[in-house]
């Protein structure tokens, strides 16, 4: 069994009176595909918003490799490799797609000016190997062909690569992916899923996907968190899951996700 990489304890967060999340427990370990999946307002987007100090925590801790990184800020989880993507395609649309992915490498080095004068985690960016840097990753998304082309311009399934493309520009050892298929084709979800298995397998990634797309997730993930409400009710390995009579009910059995 391979170490934690990441270990969330008793994770809460609060807005007023409403409970978003309570005391969330989970671990990814060091190479793991986990999903993170459950219905509408369960808590999900909230987690990755703790998880990468977007919003601090009104309880709980976020441990990364053994390091404490609760509460943020997002610029220092970053520093410390772990990357996120958005739902929506968040890349900056009159930027070329090589300019996206500098942007990316730029926030390995901590947000703060000082930060990007001293360069931490190593990070600085040697000028000479920008163009490299940037041409294998896009190599890796198989977005070489779209170089020069702004952002705006790539069809959305494309522009969703490019996120995963920025956030691997961060040079992470662990992506974050919130909701990563939603509005991609039959066809697009297939490369995504390729991708995502070449990131694990070759480049050495442990991934934490939100996702309701369920046959990516069951065929994907090697285990399953289930959040209802903000609590954990269930976890496990996918046939384990798909079977359980409690995410069912809460879940998989509503009609929207019958497919799964
Ligand atoms: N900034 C906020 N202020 C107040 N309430 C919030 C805020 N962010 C989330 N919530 C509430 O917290 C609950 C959990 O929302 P969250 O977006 O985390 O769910 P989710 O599981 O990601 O849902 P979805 O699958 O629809 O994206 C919801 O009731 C939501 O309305």
């Amino acid at each position: 069994m391979k170490p934690d990489l990441l270990h969330v304890q008793g994770l809460s967060r609060r807005f007023g009176g409403l409970v978003a999340l309570r005391k969330l427990t989970f671990s990814v370990a060091q190479g793991e595909i986990v999903g993170l999946i459950g219905p509408n307002g369960a808590g999900k987007t909230t987690a990755f918003n703790v998880i990468t100090g977007t919003i601090p925590p009104s309880a709980g801790t976020v441990r990364f490799d053994g390091r404490d990184i609760s509460g943020g800020p997002p610029s220092r989880v970053v520093v410390a490799g772990l990357a996120r993507t958005f739902q929506s395609a968040s890349t900056y649309p009159a930027v070329s797609v090589a300019g996206n992915v500098y942007r990316g490498m730029l926030s390995r080095i901590a947000g703060s000016t000082v930060g990007r004068l001293v360069g931490r985690r190593g990070g600085m960016l040697a000028a000479a190997q920008v163009p490299a840097e940037i041409d294998a990753i896009l190599r890796v998304t198989d977005l070489a062909s779209w170089r020069d082309a702004p952002a705006g311009s790539l069809p959305y399934g494309l522009q969703k690569k490019l996120g995963i493309a920025v956030a691997l520009a961060t040079r992470p050892r662990m992506l974050l992916l919130d909701e990563p298929a939603a509005g991609l084709n039959h066809e697009e979800c297939n490369d995504l899923a390729r991708l995502l298995r070449l990131l694990r397998d070759e480049h050495g990634l442990t991934l934490l996907l939100v996702e309701h797309h369920m046959a990516l997730v069951m065929e994907l993930c090697q285990r399953i968190v289930v959040l209802v409400q903000g609590e954990k009710i269930a976890e496990g390995a996918p046939e384990d899951i798909r079977q359980n009579a409690a995410v069912i009910e809460a879940y998989l059995g509503a009609p929207d996700y019958a497919h799964a």
